[in-house]
């Protein structure tokens, strides 16, 4: 179980808050996933729950142990998929996710063969022995899913792992996350894709200039809000229709 208290950011040198006062409390094996408009926290958000940042005020926990306290052993029970490739070009697949499973602790046969079981799910067992440089979009991100999850984490915390893949890749990502959460696994994710998010969380918040405006079921959330049918529709009726640039 996640329980966030009161959680926010300021980054240096900025003015305002990135992440405003999150009070929120994800359980185990739910499917979470933080919606909102470009700039509005969800990067920030999820990786002050990776501990990738630090918290300016307020704090979390996840399954009771805290980063202050606990560095080591959560490190071990959450799994990061960035939003950006997190992988060695010049390397082959499986250099990368053997030094990845290292980094973890696994080795050896243990690790080889954990390394081509997702591999084999994922559909890229012809390409193990490939150097990166030469991976589409869609199969980097699948490798990176596989580099965060090879040590079998009870939270995932992913910032959009779908971003810019082919719709058969991103059919492989969604499901394989599907079968860790049926075999027990939390996960968290920011995503831009409504039907996605619609289709595939268990729950849903949407975020925006910093603060979580609603959460709750996906077609809970389309009931109570009055005309809309769908995700889409309650995210525009939430967060209004005008343009998010920002540098
Ligand atoms: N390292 C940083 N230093 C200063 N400000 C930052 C930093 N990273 C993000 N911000 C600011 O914090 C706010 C929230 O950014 P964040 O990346 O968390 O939003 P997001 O919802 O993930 O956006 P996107 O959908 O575009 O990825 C933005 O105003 C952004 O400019």
């Amino acid at each position: 179980m996640i329980t966030i208290n009161q959680l926010s950011k300021k980054y240096k040198d900025s003015e305002e808050f990135s992440v405003s006062n999150i009070d929120l409390v994800i359980e185990n094996q739910e499917i979470f996933g933080l919606l909102g408009p470009n700039g509005a926290g969800k990067t920030t958000l999820i990786s002050m729950l990776s501990s990738l940042i630090k918290p300016t005020e307020g704090s979390f926990t996840i399954n009771e142990l805290t980063y202050k306290q606990n560095k080591n052993k959560l490190k071990q029970i959450i799994g990061i998929v960035p939003q950006e490739y997190a992988l060695y070009p010049s390397l082959t697949a499986y250099e990368n996710l053997f030094y990845l499973g290292s980094m973890y602790g696994l080795k050896g046969n243990t690790l080889k063969q954990l390394i081509e079981q997702h591999i084999e799910i994922l559909g890229l067992t012809e390409f193990l022995n490939k150097k990166i440089l030469h991976f589409s979009g869609g199969m980097k991100r699948r490798i990176n899913l596989i580099g965060s999850i090879l040590h079998e984490p009870k939270v995932l915390f992913l910032d959009e792992p779908t971003v810019g893949v082919d719709v058969q890749s991103k059919n492989a990502i969604i499901s394989h996350l599907k079968e860790l959460n049926k075999n027990g696994a939390t996960i968290v994710y920011t995503s831009h894709h409504l039907n996605e998010a619609e289709n595939f969380c268990t729950r849903v918040g949407i975020i925006d200039h910093g603060k979580l405006i609603c959460n709750g079921k996906p077609s809970e959330l389309i009931k109570q809000e009055e005309g809309a049918h769908n995700l889409e529709e309650v995210f525009i009726a939430k967060t209004g229709k005008e343009l998010r640039d920002y540098v």
